[in-house]
């Protein structure tokens, strides 16, 4: 006899660099119950950030971080996507987050057309999120965010504790005129309407009109840096070059990210930017047995690795003052 397999529901979360996704991730995570969720991580650099901003310490968090997932990482999601589906008991439903710059429309075709995947997993709605303060900028410099936000079936708008109201209006209309078919919610970290979006179910005929966009390679008008430092920085001079470099700098930088490794400090500090934006905190310590090493990435156009190298540099510690 055989068994009837019930496919895992699926989650596409997308949206632009710093938008909130992790955040929600997180809070969605937390409020769950343990192990409901398996959760596949694609970053655009080359070193893994995102899998340690994941505050679940779960054997379920999977990280692909050697490209994007929409460029060239789909042979190597399917083949995680089979993997997985042999640890069916482990998990009940599927999220992948993916980069800041992915086409979720990529990202979600092998749960439309490869029937390997499609026999253990339903692809159930792609949630973008909108950064509600950048998004206008990001839709007027780049073209990531546009398709994004076409292809969801729910737009999140977050950080509307950084707008006021009539800008939270401007941004609701500017995605209805791009997305008209999508639910746009809106909400700000601790008070994402997560049951609402969880609960949302696509219709499966939409958004998708054959395998053309299988052939459709694009690259990215972005890239992305990493920088690892071994030996340990002062906090407080980081703090200050990262504020005065974002001042001047932030049109061409989207995103700045790091686990930042500071003397003297137990805790790893997490580096976050976004536009001019910018926090440093202490995360997570470190344990016992780890190498003490800052990793930050940063994503955008004309990055210059010299340059952040030597900018980067000053803000080490040093004994002599
Ligand atoms: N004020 C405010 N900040 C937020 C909100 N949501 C997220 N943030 C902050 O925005 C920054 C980026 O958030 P992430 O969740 O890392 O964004 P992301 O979309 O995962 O970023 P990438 O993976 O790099 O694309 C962090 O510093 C968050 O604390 C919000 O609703 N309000």
């Amino acid at each position: 006899m055989t068994t009837q397999i019930q496919p895992k529901p699926v989650t596409i979360l997308t949206g632009f660099l710093g938008a909130g996704k992790t955040t929600f991730l997180n809070e969605l995570l937390m409020a769950g119950e343990k192990g409901k969720y398996a959760i596949i991580e694609n970053e655009f650099g080359k070193e893994s950030i995102d899998g340690e901003l994941v505050m679940e310490i779960s054997d379920n968090i999977f990280e692909m971080s050697s490209g994007c997932l929409c460029c060239n990482l789909n042979e190597d999601l399917v083949d995680l996507l089979i993997d997985l589906s042999k640890k069916s008991g482990n998990f009940e439903e599927l999220i992948i987050e993916t980069t800041g710059i992915a086409d979720p429309s990529t990202v979600a075709l092998p749960f439309l057309i490869d029937p390997l995947v499609t026999r253990y997993y339903q692809l159930q709605r792609v949630v973008c999120l909108v950064d509600a303060r950048n998004i206008a900028y990001e839709l007027e410099t780049t073209e990531e965010a546009r398709k994004q936000i076409s292809f969801s079936d729910v737009l999140l708008i977050s950080k509307t504790d950084l707008v006021s109201d009539e800008e939270l209006a401007g941004v609701h209309n500017l995605l209805k005129e791009i997305n008209p078919f999508a639910v746009i919610l809106s909400g700000t970290k601790e008070h994402f309407p997560h049951q609402s979006i969880m609960g949302y179910i696509r219709n499966q005929s939409e958004h998708f009109s054959g395998g053309e966009q299988k052939k459709e390679k694009h690259h990215h008008s972005l890239s992305s840096l990493t920088l690892t430092f071994d030996r340990p920085f002062d906090i407080p001079k980081l703090k200050h070059t990262m504020m005065v470099f974002m001042a001047v700098q932030s049109a061409d930088i989207y995103r700045v990210k790091g686990i930042v490794y500071g003397f003297g400090e137990k805790e790893k500090f997490v580096l976050q930017s976004v536009a001019e934006y910018l926090a440093m905190t202490p995360g997570k310590e470190w344990a016992e047995d780890e190498v003490r090493r800052s990793k930050i990435v940063f994503i955008g156009r004309n990055l210059k690795m010299k340059g952040f190298e030597q900018l980067l540099g000053h803000a080490l510690y040093t004994a002599e003052k």
